[in-house]
């Protein structure tokens, strides 16, 4: 299968180099994603068997002040890549988050529940969902949360670089979501792109996120345990931690379909995070 990935530095983007070296990776000097029409180009000049769009706008807060690039990238760029992508009949798969939804009560949300974003960034990737639907391409919209790798930016490496002076931290105990890690990321996405070239009706929208559900106090003091650091994590309520960008406070993503569709299981984070650990020399 001949694989089109829009993205190359991001988390999920190298965890796909790293899994099929073969395909090819679009960084952002060959398809700026605020150039939507360079994208489709991209595609309709690659002729692939299948497209993997991991490239993204994720500076949540930042995009409360940028929310006309966010929108270019998230919702115009997929729009663009799902139109050509339907021209030549081959699937896109598309991530998506869990801040699509509201995070109201404590039931995990379920791909057909409404969404309704709290900020612009969930706002723009809920806009790329459906506008990538209405082109009609074969799609796999996975949702996913709190994403972690050794590469790029996350809420691990974070926690990594807290000064060996620090010994207590304050982490916002009230939101609850599922850990996921960047290489499970990119093994369901490849599964999902052969899935719908076999059974292109499997098309739609689907939830994956690591299992068992936490909040990132306690992932914090996970990351800590693990990594040996003697770091005492307090538990803080979201309002003791303002941010630009409100967050949802239940991010539980049911998965039930993702297994019954393509054999997906939730991936384990704790097992996830040993990895990146060990990638990243920190455990032996
Ligand atoms: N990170 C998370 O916690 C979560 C992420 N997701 C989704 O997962 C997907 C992958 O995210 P993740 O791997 O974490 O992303 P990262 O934040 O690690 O990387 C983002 C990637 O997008 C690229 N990018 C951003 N803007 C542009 C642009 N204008 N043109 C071309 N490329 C651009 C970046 O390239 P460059 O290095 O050049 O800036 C980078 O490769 C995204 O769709 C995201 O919304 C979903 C849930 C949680
Ligand atoms: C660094 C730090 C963060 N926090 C809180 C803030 C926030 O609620 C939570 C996580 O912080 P982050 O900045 O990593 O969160 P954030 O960037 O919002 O992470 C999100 O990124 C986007 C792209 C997604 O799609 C989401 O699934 C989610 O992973 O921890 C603390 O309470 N204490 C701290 O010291
Ligand atoms: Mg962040």
């Amino acid at each position: 299968m001949k694989l089109l990935v829009f993205g190359q530095t991001g988390q999920v983007a190298q965890a796909l180099a790293r899994l099929v070296p073969e395909a090819t990776f679009l960084g952002r000097d060959r398809a700026d994603l605020t150039d939507p029409a360079t994208c489709a180009r991209a595609i309709a000049q690659a002729r692939p068997d299948a497209v993997i769009n991991a490239a993204a706008y994720t500076a949540v807060d930042k995009a409360e002040s940028e929310e006309s690039v966010a929108r270019a990238v998230n919702a115009l760029a997929p729009e663009a890549m799902g139109r050509a992508c339907a021209d030549l009949q081959v699937p896109l798969v598309q991530i998506s988050t869990d801040y699509v939804f509201d995070g109201a009560g404590t039931a995990a949300f379920l791909p057909d529940d409404p969404v309704a974003p709290l900020g612009a960034y969930g706002r723009t990737k809920a806009e790329g969902e459906a506008l990538l639907r209405a082109t009609g391409a074969v799609h796999g919209i996975l949702r996913t949360s709190w994403v972690f790798s050794a590469d790029g930016a996350n809420f691990v490496k974070t926690m990594l670089r807290l000064p060996d002076t620090r010994d207590r931290l304050t982490v916002v105990g009230d939101q609850v979501g599922g850990p996921t890690p960047a290489a499970a990321i990119a093994q369901a996405c490849v599964t999902i792109a052969h899935g719908l070239r076999t059974d292109p009706a499997l098309s739609g929208s689907y939830h994956f996120s690591g299992a068992q559900d936490t909040t990132w106090a306690d992932f914090a003091r996970a990351i800590f345990a693990l990594s040996g650091r003697k770091v005492d994590v307090v538990d803080i309520p979201t309002a003791d931690y303002p941010t630009p960008a409100q967050r949802p406070l239940n991010s539980r993503l049911d998965c039930t379909t993702t297994l019954t569709a393509f054999g997906l299981a939730r991936p384990d984070w704790q097992a996830g995070l040993r990895d990146v650990l060990t990638d990243l020399k920190v455990l032996a």
